[in-house]
Order: structure tokens, then C-alpha cells, then sequence
């Protein structure tokens, strides 16, 4: 049993600005200059502690600004990778589930100071250059997100520690919060690594040990992750490091009687498909499986006439194309009103049009290249689709180049078909979909924002009409898992909102937070008697 201990309390990790002249942006220029220079490093797979590499093909990590740029080489893991995976899960198991529970948490408090420190540099670096973040998105991703989780992951850990049931005279009730009863999978994707360390992170806090299968193209983050912590002084076998695409893992760890629980954060397709995989095995495991994940969404922004139309453009650019669109968070459909509509329509297009997009070290660009050329041709048809029809219209951007990197220029869509697919469809880049409705329609409006997707996971409100914003709040209760007033409807702060969405978007178990935490313990009561009965009868029996 754990001892219930205080522990650190903790804050929000500051945001470094990275203005020309300051210590932080000649830090990050030097490490991004040395990585991009440096030659493709090996990603090996970590295995039991031993570094590895996997015995499958070969895959690149590209910079998605320059294709031919290869940052990092690994292999995808095998089924053989992953037996080995799972039997070091299974050796570290005992000793890791044993260790006081302030040892397990002076690792991540550890790891969570060196990253603040000695490793910023190194992780935003990898992050800008493998998956193609601007300097504010990768720090606010790679060093502060990530930071955050494993401190305030730490905090919330002790408050569910310390939650013990009453014990009534003669008895004393506690409850012991076991780890899961065999491992646990967690699966990454490309575009935030403070998610792929999270997703690794939260279930071995609680005692579990993990499989963690990052995004190919978020490996080279994903690599240096792994390194922080091995500095930090996890023990081997604790977290076991699989590159690659996981069809292979996936055939092995989720048929294996051992599997405890799923830790999910990617598309809806992919999480349903191994949901139904899940599914197939139930009768192969031990327990019925933890399954936890973090899905897709069409997220909106909804616009009432008494917003303010400088306010509204901001979450409009800022909300649909940082990180050119790729966060399940970004907005991708926005229900605007006409008269605000004549209002902006001109001033969002031309800065939209104006938005620098080019090379992550040039620290002028606003944002950068998508991530990958499957994702590229998706926008690109999409966009072309857009064209083609007669109900949508291309306003603003609706190109791209990938003559030496993914560029899909941010692009806004209007469309009088509140059923297009652009407001229907995660495309999951910087393309914006935008309807126009009739300023006394906000009622009817509110029904198409409901329902024209079935996801569920974020969505913003711009307005200065009190009594407007309260009924929004009521009628989009289930619309949205984040729900912001007066904001862009990304960029959720860990121990301020806590992220996640219900509907097709996942399970809503809120990153960063208890409920998540809860989700990779498995509670045993214990009743203890402090002096038995020594007879078996009762009073109306005598
Ligand atoms: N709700 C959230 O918190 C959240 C956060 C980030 C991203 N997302 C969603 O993620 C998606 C974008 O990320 P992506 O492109 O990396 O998603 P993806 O579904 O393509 O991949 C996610 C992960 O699943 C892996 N994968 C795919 N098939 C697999 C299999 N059979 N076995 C094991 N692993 C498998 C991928 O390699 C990757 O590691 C978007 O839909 C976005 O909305 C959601
Ligand atoms: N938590 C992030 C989104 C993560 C998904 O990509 C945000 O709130 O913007």
C-alpha cells in the first residue's frame, strides 16, 4: 500500500515568448540548426530497457517544410518486438506495482524538471522539425503541455490515493488502488507530443506498466521523450518504446490475455477499429479491458450579431489555422451571421490570404507544412472538390505546393449547404468551412451546430449578449466536451480545462485529470474487523 504523502503543488509552466533578442530564442535557433544538421539519428525501439532496433522495414521521419530532409530512420516493430515488449511489461511488472508511490512520482516530477530545464530545447526542436510546428506551438506542446501533465498527473494521483471510505466502530475500511491486472497499450498520434508522453505516462504513474506505440511521424519527439525519462530514472521495462505503423503490435497485445487497457488518442476510424478488435478477443483476457480514447471532431465556432467582429476573426484564424489546422481541436466549421459576416468577410479573407506559411525556423511563419503526403492529398482534393461544386466557394487560400514540402495554404470555404461536407467532415487541416445565417435565425442555427457531425468534442461561442451565450451554454451541452465563450476553441491548459469530448470524438475521460487517472486503477477494499465475533448467532434469535 502506498503512503499518502504531500506532494509538490503544481503551476502551470510558464510560456516562453521567443522574441528576437531574448535567451530563449538563441537557444532554440542553435539546437534547431545542430538537430537539422546532425544526420538522420537511429530511433530504435526500447525494449526491457535495451535500445533496439525493430526488426521490420525501415521507415523515415521527414520534415513536412522539406520532404527530402530525413531527420531520423527506425523500423516498424514486429509481432516478435512485441511478445518481447510484453514480457519485459510483464518481468517490471511486480517491482514497479510495488514501489512506494512517492518513487514513482519523483521519476515523473524528475523527468518533468528536466524537460522544464536542460532538455526545452531539445524536445520543442524535434517537435518543430518532425512535425512541422511553429516555435509558439511547439512550445506551448512539447515543454508546457507536457510539463504540466507530469506534474499536476502527480497531484491528482495523491487526491485519488487519498480518497479512503469511512470505517464504521470496530472496523477499519481502506482502499488499496491496484495498477490493472496486466498491461496496458498505449497508442500515439502524430501531432502532439505531449499527448504521446501522457498517453505512456498517466497508466504507469499509477503503477501500470506500457507498450507505447507513438505515430511514425511524431518518432523523432516521441524518441527524445523517451530519452528524458530514461534521465529521469525510469526503470527498465516500465514503458516499453515500439516505432512504427502497430498493425503488428496490435495483433500480438490485443489478443494476449495479459492486455489490461487501451490508452488511445487518434482518429475515430482507428479507435473504433481496435475497439472491434477488442471486442473480438473479450473471452482471451484476464479482465474485461480499460479502453480510454481521444477521437476526432468538427469543431465550431458559432458566432451570435452582438459578437465583436475583431474578437471573431481572431478565434476564426487563430482557432482554424495554428498548427495549420491539425488539432482535433481546431475549428473547422463556423456558423457566422450575416450582418457580421458583411462586417469581416473582407478583413478575414485578406488576412487570411496574408498568413505567412513556410519552413518552421523562419520565425516569421505563422504556421508550416501538414504533416505528410496522405494528408496533403486529402486537403488538396478536398479543396478541389470544393471548387468543383456549385454550393461552396473557395474565399481565401484554396492552394498547394509540395514541390519541396506539404503546403496547403489556409483556405475558408463558405457554403449556403449547412450539410456540405465541409461542415460534416474532419479533414484535419488548415481548411475552414463557413455558413452564413440570418441574424434572427441563432435558434435554428444552433440545431444544425448540433447536429450536422457526430462528434462532440470542442466548440466556441463569440457574443456579448448574456442571455444569448447562457442559451447556447444550455442548448450545446452535449455538443461539446469544451465548450468556450468568447475564445478560439484550442489551446486547453491542463488543471484549467481538462481535454476531451464525448460522441464520436471518444470516451471523455479528460486528459490531465483524475477521471483519467482513475481509469488505470483497479480498487480493492479491504475491510478489517479490529475484534471479531466469537459466536455465530444474532439477537432475534435468542
Ligand atoms: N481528442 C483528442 O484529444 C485528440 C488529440 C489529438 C488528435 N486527435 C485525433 O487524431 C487524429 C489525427 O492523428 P493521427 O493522424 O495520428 O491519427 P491515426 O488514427 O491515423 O493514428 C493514431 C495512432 O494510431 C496508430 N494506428 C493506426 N492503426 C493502428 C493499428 N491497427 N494498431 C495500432 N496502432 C495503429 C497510428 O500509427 C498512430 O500511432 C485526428 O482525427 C484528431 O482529431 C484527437
Ligand atoms: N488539447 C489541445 C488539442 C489536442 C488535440 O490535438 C487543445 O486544446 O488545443
Amino acid at each position: 500500500m502506498d503512503a499518502i504523502t504531500a506532494v509538490p503543488a503544481p503551476v502551470n509552466e510558464p510560456v516562453r515568448g521567443y522574441a528576437p533578442g531574448s535567451p530563449e530564442r538563441a537557444g532554440i535557433e542553435a539546437e534547431l540548426a545542430a538537430m537539422a544538421a546532425a544526420g538522420p539519428v537511429e530511433l530504435t525501439a526500447v525494449i526491457g530497457g535495451a535500445h533496439r532496433d525493430g526488426g521490420g522495414e525501415a521507415f523515415e521521419v521527414t520534415m513536412p517544410s522539406e520532404h527530402a530532409h530525413v531527420l531520423g530512420t527506425a523500423h516498424h516493430s514486429t509481432a516478435a518486438d512485441a511478445e518481447a515488449a510484453i514480457a519485459a511489461a510483464t518481468a517490471a511488472a511486480p517491482g514497479w506495482a510495488a514501489m512506494d508511490f512517492d518513487d514513482r512520482a519523483a521519476i515523473f516530477l524528475r523527468a518533468a524538471d528536466l524537460l522544464a530545464g536542460p532538455w526545452r530545447d531539445t524536445l520543442n526542436a524535434a517537435t518543430m522539425l518532425g512535425q512541422g510546428k511553429t516555435v509558439q506551438q511547439a512550445e506551448i506542446d512539447a515543454a508546457c503541455e507536457l510539463i504540466d501533465f507530469l506534474r499536476f498527473n502527480v497531484a491528482f494521483a495523491r487526491q485519488i490515493l487519498a480518497d479512503q471510505p469511512i470505517s464504521s466502530p470496530g472496523v477499519w475500511n481502506r482502499t488499496d488502488y491496484r495498477p490493472l491486472d496486466g498491461f496496458v497499450y498505449a497508442v500515439s498520434p502524430f501531432n502532439f507530443t505531449a499527448i504521446g508522453g501522457n498517453l505512456a505516462t498517466a497508466p504507469a504513474l499509477m503503477g501500470n506498466t506500457v507498450l507505447w506505440k507513438p505515430s511514425p511521424t511524431q518518432q523523432l519527439a516521441a524518441h527524445h521523450t523517451y530519452a528524458i525519462l530514461e534521465a529521469a530514472g525510469l526503470p527498465p521495462g516500465v514503458i516499453n518504446l515500439l516505432p512504427g505503423d502497430g498493425i503488428a503490435v496490435s495483433d500480438v497485445a490485443l489478443r494476449h490475455p495479459d492486455f489490461a487497457g487501451l490508452h488511445f488518442t487518434g482518429s475515430t476510424a482507428t479507435f473504433q477499429h481496435l475497439w472491434r478488435t477488442i471486442g473480438e478477443h473479450l473471452t482471451d483476457y484476464r479482465s474485461y479491458p480499460r479502453i480510454v480514447g481521444e477521437t476526432g471532431g468538427k469543431d465550431f465556432i458559432l458566432a451570435h450579431p452582438s459578437a465583436d467582429p475583431d474578437v471573431l476573426r481572431t478565434a476564426m484564424i487563430r482557432g482554424s489555422f495554428e498548427y495549420s489546422g491539425q488539432k482535433c481541436s481546431a475549428s473547422s466549421r463556423a456558423y457566422v451571421p450575416r450582418s457580421l459576416w458583411n462586417t469581416i468577410s473582407a478583413d478575414l479573407i485578406e488576412q487570411t490570404d496574408a498568413l505567412p506559411v513556410g519552413d518552421v525556423r523562419d520565425f516569421t511563419n505563422f504556421t508550416s507544412a501538414v504533416i505528410d503526403g496522405r494528408a496533403f492529398a486529402k486537403h488538396r482534393d478536398a479543396l478541389e472538390r470544393a471548387r468543383a461544386a456549385s454550393s461552396t466557394q473557395v474565399v481565401a487560400g484554396g492552394t498547394v505546393d509540395d514541390s519541396v514540402g506539404w503546403f496547403v495554404r489556409p483556405s475558408v470555404i463558405v457554403s449556403d449547404d449547412p450539410r456540405n461536407e465541409i461542415f460534416t467532415t474532419e479533414y484535419f487541416g488548415p481548411i475552414l468551412g463557413v455558413y452564413v445565417y440570418e441574424d434572427g435565425d441563432f435558434e435554428t442555427v444552433m440545431t444544425e451546430v448540433d447536429t450536422a457531425a457526430p462528434y462532440g468534442l470542442t466548440g466556441a461561442v463569440i457574443g456579448d449578449d448574456r442571455a444569448a451565450l447562457a442559451r447556447a451554454q444550455e442548448r450545446l451541452r452535449f455538443t461539446a466536451g469544451n465548450f468556450y465563450l468568447n475564445d478560439k476553441p484550442t489551446g486547453a491548459v491542463v488543471g484549467q480545462q481538462p481535454f476531451g469530448g464525448a460522441r464520436a470524438s471518444g470516451t471523455n475521460d479528460k486528459a490531465g485529470s483524475m477521471w483519467n487517472l482513475i481509469r488505470w486503477a483497479s480498487p480493492r477494499s479491504i475491510k478489517e474487523t479490529l475484534v471479531p465475533p466469537t459466536t455465530h448467532g444474532y439477537p432475534h434469535m435468542s
